[in-house]
């Protein structure tokens, strides 16, 4: 296990008066598969959003890869690495699957400023050097056979895999998922499994907020608590397990121990 590829310096994020991640630093150990756990409401999206650039922190640093990125945009954090997934997947529905994944926001001269001066040929070399790695993305993930239905046509568990076709097109360092698992069937489930572990094991890192506590004890080391905007833990899966700060959260009862 590595370097931290990721840190959270203090970081805060209010809503009015309300602080919904509140003064929270922590480390993410590149080479990791960390887990974000913590009861509804308790931040994670929020950080989620803060890391990814969809939200600016109200206070505190980001750090990506030894660089602030605090008050980089969106596209910027993901061209530098950092991918992420949604918890509701938002894909455009009435294109085909593959469209979706050629519409990652990579630096495609078709649509910069400098697109007049490359010309035509080379927009289309280039589209078609996109395809291409689409293609294999999409092979990857197991959706090819479904390369040119509609998005819209698709289970929850694809769109689940198809969100992370779109992330992948950036080979990113770090992928944050939220919720990978929340309504999709068993069997699409241990799919997106093994493809997380198969990628993690080629040196990607991932922070995964889930819900479902025997996917995060089976597959996530460490595991990071969120509770009203703070870190209330931070241990292995096992530590998590028995850990009486947890039980009472989720079980909303002291534990006697
Ligand atoms: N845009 C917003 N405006 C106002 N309040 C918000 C906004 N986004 C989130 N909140 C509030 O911030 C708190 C944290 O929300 P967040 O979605 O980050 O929690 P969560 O841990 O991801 O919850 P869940 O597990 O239910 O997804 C909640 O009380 C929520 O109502």
């Amino acid at each position: 296990m590595g370097e931290p590829i990721l840190r959270l310096l203090d970081v805060s994020r209010a809503f009015g008066d309300f602080l919904a991640v509140d003064g929270v630093s922590l480390d993410i150990r590149s080479g990791s598969i960390t887990g974000l756990i913590g009861p509804n409401g308790a931040g994670k999206s929020t950080l989620f959003n803060v890391v990814a650039g969809d939200l600016m922190p109200s206070a505190g640093r980001v750090v990506f890869d030894g660089k602030d990125i605090s008050s980089l945009a969106p596209e910027r954090r993901f061209a530098a690495g950092l991918g992420r997934t949604f918890q509701i997947p938002r894909p455009f529905k009435r294109m085909s699957v593959l469209e979706n994944v050629m519409l990652a926001p990579l630096d495609q001269s078709g649509e910069g400023l400098l697109a007049p001066v490359f010309g035509r040929a080379r927009i289309r070399q280039e589209e078609s050097t996109i395809r291409k790695r689409a293609l294999e993305v999409l092979d990857f993930v197991t959706l090819r056979p479904l390369a040119d239905q509609p998005a819209g046509k698709i289970s929850g568990g694809q769109m689940k895999l198809l969100e992370l076709a779109r992330v992948l097109m950036g080979d990113p360092k770090l992928i944050l998922l939220d919720e990978p698992a929340a309504g999709v069937n068993p069997a699409l489930t241990e799919v997106l499994i093994g493809k997380i572990e198969e990628l993690n094991r080629s040196g990607k890192t991932f922070l995964i907020i889930e819900h479902d506590m025997d996917f995060v004890m089976r597959h996530c080391d460490p595991v990071i608590a969120l509770a009203e905007g703070r870190v209330v833990f931070e241990g292995s899966a096992e530590e998590a397990q028995s850990n009486p700060v947890l039980l009472e959260a989720y079980l909303g009862a002291p534990v006697d121990a």
